[in-house]
C-alpha cells in the first residue's frame, strides 16, 4: 500500500462522504448509533409538525419548527459525514488495492510439467514457479531457490527484499514481483483469503467490530440518553400540572441538547481514524481491538538483536584462549561458519577475507552443517573425520565441551567478559574438547532508543529486553539503551513465560517477533506485532503485521493506540461538559416561553427565548463538524503518566467543554436574534 496518501481529504473523498451522509440516514442503519437514532426520530417528529401544522395545533410556529427541523437534520448529517469521511480514506485505499489484484497467470507445477493457469485457480498446497520479471500469483512460502522481490505494491518500499527457502525470510505475498532469479513457491491461501483480500476487507472497514472500550462507552451513552429521555418526557406533564405548556419541538430541542450527540456523532469516526492511522504507518491490524489494546499496554517485551540494536552483528575481532594460535583459532572459526548462512556466520568469513587469512575450505565444505538454533545457541559443522566444530554462546560452548570431558581455559571468562562489557557478543569456538578462542561480534544500538524508552516510561510502560545473549552483554545494552529490565540467555519458551507472568499480574503485554519460534509468544501477547518479512506462522499468530518489518515500530503502534484512547476520552469529556452548559441556555428559555416574568433566569442575556433555543441547537450541531479534524487526527499527544494525563485532559476538555457553549451560543444568538 502506498504510504504517500497525504491527499486524504481530496475532493473526491469529501464528495463521496457527502453523498454517504444522506445514504446513512436510513433509520435501520442508524440503529447502531442509538444517540443519533434518537435525534433522527426527533427530526422526523418535528418534520411532521412542520408539514401538518393543523393536525398538531402548531400553525403559529411553522417558521420556528422548520428551523428546528433543519438544524436537527444537519446534526444527523454532520454525524454521518464524520463517519463517512473517516471511512473514505480506507475505501479509496481499498480501490487501489483492488487494482493490484488483477488476475495473474501462474506457472503451476503439475508432476514434472508446468501448466499455465490463472491465479484464481490456485489452491492451498499448489506449487508454482516464479521467474525474473513475473508476479507472484498468491501468498505462499518459498520452498526452493532464492530471489529478490519487489514488494512495493504492498509496502510502498521500493528496495527489493531477498526471499529464500528455509529460515525467517521465506514467506512471499501475492501481487509482488520477482526481480531476479527464480523461486518455487508453495501456495498457502485459497482464493479470497489472501493477504491482499484481507487487507482490502480491513481498510474498507467492512468487518469493523466495536472494540471493548467502545462498547463500554456506548453503554454509557445509551444510559445517558435514556435518562435524559425520561427527564424530558416527564417534564411536560409536570409543567402542565403547574399550568405551563411546553411545546414539543422545544422539548425535542432540549433533549437533543442534553444527550451526548457530540461524542455520539464522532465515536465511530475516532475508531476508524485510529485504525487508519495505524495503516498509514504501514502496519496492518487484524482488528480495531488490537489497536485499542495497544493503547492500554503496561509491559513491552523487546528482543535485543534487530530491535534495540541494528542486528547486523559482525565479527570484528577474533581472540585466542588457552594458548591456541590465532592462525588455528581463526581457521576453526571460519570452518564452523562455512555453511552457516546467518549474518553472524557470513560475517566471520568476511572477517577472514578482510584480514587476509586463509583456511582449509575443502575441510569445511565436506562436513555436514549443524544449523544455528536459538535453543542450542550454537552452530557449526561435523567433519567427515568425526571431529565436531562449534561456535556459539560462551556458556553453551562451555557446557558442550565440559560434557565431553574437556577443560575450560582459564582466560576464556576474562576474554568473553571484556567483549560482553563493551556490549559485544562473544562466540566461543571449539573443536571437540578444546576451546580455541572467542569471536567478537559487534552490534550497534539504534540511535534514539534511549529517548523512546524514556517516552515509554513516561507513558507508564515497562520495557523488558529478552535476549538469547549472555547476561553481561545484555546488561550493557540494556543500560545503554535505557530499558527497564532485561532477561538474558532466554530461549523462545522463556519469552512466553515472561508474558504469562506479566499477564498474571493483570498487565497487558505487547511484543514483536518474526520467527516461527516467536509465534507462540506473539499469540500469547495481547498485542503481537509480526514482521512482514517473517514466517507465515509468526504472521498468523500475531494480531498486527508491520509491512516495513521494523521491529521497533511497536513503540509507534502503542503511541497511536494511546492517542486513540485519549482522543475518545477527551471528546467524551468535552461532549458531556458541553451538554451541561447548554442547560443554562435552554432551560431558562423554555420556562420564559411559558412565563415571561422568568426573565431573571436568562443569565446568558440571550436575545429571546426562541433565539436561545435555536442558538443552543445550532451550537450543538456545528460542534460536530468543527471537531471532525480533531477526531480524525487525534488529540495532541505527549507521553506522561495516566493520572497527570487525566487531570490535564479534564482541565482542557472538561473546562473547555463547559466554557465553549457559553461563548458559542452567545455569538450564535447575536446572529440569530437579528431574524427573530
Ligand atoms: N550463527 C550463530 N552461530 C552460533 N551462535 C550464534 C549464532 N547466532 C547467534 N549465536 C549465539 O546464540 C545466542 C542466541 O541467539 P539468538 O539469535 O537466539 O538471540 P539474540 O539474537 O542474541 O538475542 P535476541 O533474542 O535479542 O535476538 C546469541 O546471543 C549468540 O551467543
Ligand atoms: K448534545
Ligand atoms: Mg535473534
Amino acid at each position: 500500500m502506498n504510504t504517500k496518501r497525504n491527499n486524504i481529504l481530496s475532493g473526491h473523498i469529501v464528495k463521496r462522504a457527502i453523498l454517504d451522509s444522506f445514504i446513512k440516514l436510513n433509520p435501520i442503519a442508524m440503529l447502531k448509533n442509538p444517540v443519533m437514532f434518537v435525534v433522527e426520530t426527533g427530526t422526523f417528529v418535528v418534520l411532521l409538525m412542520t408539514l401538518f401544522p393543523g393536525y398538531f395545533d402548531a400553525e403559529d410556529s411553522i417558521g420556528f419548527n422548520l428551523a428546528v427541523f433543519l438544524i436537527l437534520l444537519f446534526t444527523v448529517l454532520f454525524a454521518n459525514f464524520a463517519e463517512a469521511l473517516a471511512e473514505g480514506r480506507g475505501k479509496a485505499q481499498a480501490n487501489t488495492l483492488k487494482q493490484t489484484k488483477k488476475e495473474i497467470m501462474a506457472n503451476k507445477a503439475v508432476g514434472d510439467k508446468v501448466k499455465n493457469v490463472p491465479s484464481t485457480e490456485l489452491r492451498k498446497g499448489d506449487i508454482v514457479i516464479v521467474s525474473q520479471g513475473e508476479m507472484i500469483p498468491g501468498d505462499g512460502e518459498v520452498i526452493e531457490g532464492l530471489a529478490s522481490v519487489d514488494e512495493s505494491a504492498i509496502t510502498g518500499e521500493s528496495a527489493p527484499i531477498i526471499k529464500e527457502s528455509g529460515g525467517d525470510f521465506s514467506s512471499v505475498t501475492g501481487g509482488t514481483r520477482v526481480i531476479s532469479d527464480r523461486i518455487h513457491v508453495r501456495i498457502n491461501s485459497d482464493p479470497g483469503e489472501t493477504f491482499i483480500d484481507r487487507m482490502i476487507a480491513l481498510v474498507e472497514g467492512a468487518k469493523r467490530q466495536k472494540t471493548p472500550n467502545e462498547i463500554a462507552l456506548h453503554t454509557l451513552l445509551i444510559s445517558l440518553t435514556i435518562i435524559f429521555l425520561i427527564v424530558v418526557v416527564t417534564l411536560r406533564p409536570i409543567a402542565a400540572y403547574v399550568g405551563i405548556d411546553l411545546e414539543i419541538p422545544v422539548l425535542i430541542a432540549l433533549l437533543v441538547c442534553l444527550i451526548p450527540t457530540t461524542i455520539g456523532g464522532l465515536l465511530s469516526a475516532i475508531g476508524i481514524a485510529g485504525m487508519d492511522r495505524v495503516t498509514q504507518f504501514n502496519v496492518l491490524a487484524r482488528s480495531g481491538k488490537a489497536v485499542e489494546a495497544s493503547g492500554d499496554i503496561n509491559t513491552m517485551i523487546l528482543d535485543k538483536t534487530g530491535t534495540i540494536t541494528f542486528g547486523n552483528r559482525m565479527a570484528s575481532d577474533i581472540v585466542t584462549v588457552g594458548g591456541a594460535s590465532l592462525e588455528e583459532t581463526a581457521a576453526w572459526a571460519a570452518i564452523s561458519s562455512v555453511k552457516d548462512e546467518t549474518p553472524e556466520g557470513r560475517s566471520v568469513l568476511e572477517w577472514m577475507k578482510q584480514n587476509g587469512r586463509s583456511y582449509d575450505t575443502a575441510l569445511g565444505e565436506g562436513g555436514s552443517l549443524v544449523e544455528f538454533k536459538a535453543e542450542t545457541r550454537m552452530s557449526g559443522i561435523d567433519l567427515k573425520d568425526g571431529r565436531q566444530v562449534r561456535k556459539g554462546a560462551v556458556d553453551a560452548i562451555r557446557k558442550w565441551v565440559s560434557a565431553q570431558g574437556g577443560a575450560i581455559p582459564d582466560d576464556l571468562e576474562r576474554q568473553a567478559s571484556r567483549i560482553a562489557f563493551e556490549g559485544g557478543t562473544p562466540l566461543a569456538v571449539a573443536v571437540n574438547q578444546q576451546i580455541y578462542g572467542v569471536i567478537y561480534l559487534k552490534d550497534t544500538i539504534k540511535p534514539g532508543m534511549r529517548e523512546r524508552f524514556d517516552q515509554l516510561r513516561a507513558m507508564g510502560i515497562k520495557t523488558i529486553m529478552c535476549t538469547g545473549d549472555n547476561p553481561l552483554t545484555a546488561a550493557t545494552i540494556a543500560r545503554e539503551a535505557g530499558v527497564d529490565d532485561f532477561i538474558a540467555e532466554s530461549r523462545p519458551e522463556d519469552k512466553i513465560a515472561v508474558i504469562r507472568r506479566e499477564q498474571a499480574e493483570g498487565k497487558l503485554v505487547a511484543m514483536t517477533g518474526d520467527g516461527t519460534n516467536d509465534a507462540p509468544a506473539l499469540a500469547q501477547a495481547d498485542v503481537g506485532l509480526a514482521m512482514n518479512s517473517g514466517t507465515t506462522a509468526a504472521k498468523e499468530a500475531a494480531n498486527m503485521v508491520d509491512l516495513d518489518s521494523d521491529p521497533s515500530k511497536i513503540i509507534e503502534v502503542v503511541a497511536i493506540g494511546k492517542q486513540m484512547l485519549m482522543t475518545r476520552g477527551a471528546l467524551t469529556t468535552f461532549s458531556i461538559a458541553n451538554d451541561i452548559a447548554k442547560y443554562f441556555a435552554i432551560i431558562p428559555a423554555m420556562f420564559m416561553l411559558a412565563i415571561p416574568e422568568m426573565d431573571a433566569l436568562n443569565i446568558m442575556k440571550l436575545g429571546s427565548p426562541l433565539s436561545a433555543v435555536l442558538s443552543a441547537l445550532v451550537f450543538n450541531a456545528v460542534i460536530i463538524p468543527l471537531l471532525i479534524p480533531l477526531a480524525m487526527k487525534g488529540v495532541a499527544y505527549r507521553p506522561m503518566n495516566a493520572s497527570r494525563l487525566l487531570s490535564r485532559n479534564l482541565l482542557v476538555y472538561g473546562l473547555g467543554g463547559v466554557i465553549a457553549p457559553f461563548i458559542g451560543i452567545k455569538l450564535i444568538d447575536l446572529l440569530v436574534h437579528v431574524w427573530i
